[in-house]
């Protein structure tokens, strides 16, 4: 897994890759600046949109060449997570919005070998996490409503970088801290002054003249 040491790492969402190209794009990510493969999992439930599920993920898996990021926007994401590992992610991040027992659910991510995600929505105060904190690898903050690319960034969200950055500090944790929705060059230097240090982006690389560049610009910086 790639260091902190340079900056913010970039996990393109694949979400908004051309999927009649897959191959190709994967390929393009491969020789990318790009740290990780951002995985979208939609159910229709938890979210109002369905995006992918296992035959797409195992076709990614054959081609991709840098870890898997794996963002389950699903109830009940327990039932899957062990189908996932097999399926290549390295990190598993689950909605704490679907997830009763939190607790339980981060402990059976970590025996599985894999690193520990939570996503909070736009709505969860990040102080919900104050007593798991200590147990997760990754926070992820929704800049967006869960379940389409292509949104607006909400603004908001460089506060709650803040307030996540100033939880973990407290509690001496160097927990990673990814932003997904809008990201784009505008923004990419506010959240990463604010905290954050994995950026997901959509639309911003895969709707650009050359992905490639954009993956650059945003790790540059
Ligand atoms: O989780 C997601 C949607 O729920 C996507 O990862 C996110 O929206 C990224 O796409 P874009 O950068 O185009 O906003």
């Amino acid at each position: 897994m790639s260091s902190l040491s340079s900056g913010a790492m970039i996990a393109p969402s694949v979400l908004a890759a051309d999927f009649a190209n897959l191959q190709r794009d994967c390929e393009m990510l491969n020789v990318s600046q790009a740290d990780w493969f951002h995985i979208d999992i939609m159910d229709g439930v938890f979210v109002p949109n369905i995006s992918f599920g296992m035959p797409v993920l195992e076709a990614i898996q054959r081609h991709a060449q840098k870890p898997l990021d794996v963002h389950l926007m699903i109830v009940q994401p327990e039932r899957y997570l062990e189908t996932f590992k097999k399926l290549g992610a390295e990190v598993i991040t689950v909605h704490y919005e679907a997830c009763p027992h939190l607790h339980r659910t981060i402990q059976q991510i970590k025996d599985l070998g894999c690193k520990a995600g939570v996503a909070l929505n736009p709505h969860t105060p990040v102080n919900v996490l104050e007593d798991i904190i200590q147990d997760i690898d990754m926070v992820l903050i929704m800049s967006v409503n869960p379940g389409f690319g292509g949104q607006k960034f909400i603004e908001h969200t460089y506060q709650k970088v803040q307030k996540t950055r100033q939880m973990c500090d407290m509690q001496g944790l160097n927990t990673l801290i990814e932003i997904d929705g809008g990201v784009n060059q505008k923004n990419a230097k506010k959240l990463i002054d604010a905290g954050a240090n994995v950026l997901v982006a959509g639309n911003f690389v895969f709707s650009s003249e050359n992905p490639i560049q954009t993956i650059q610009e945003l790790k540059n910086i």
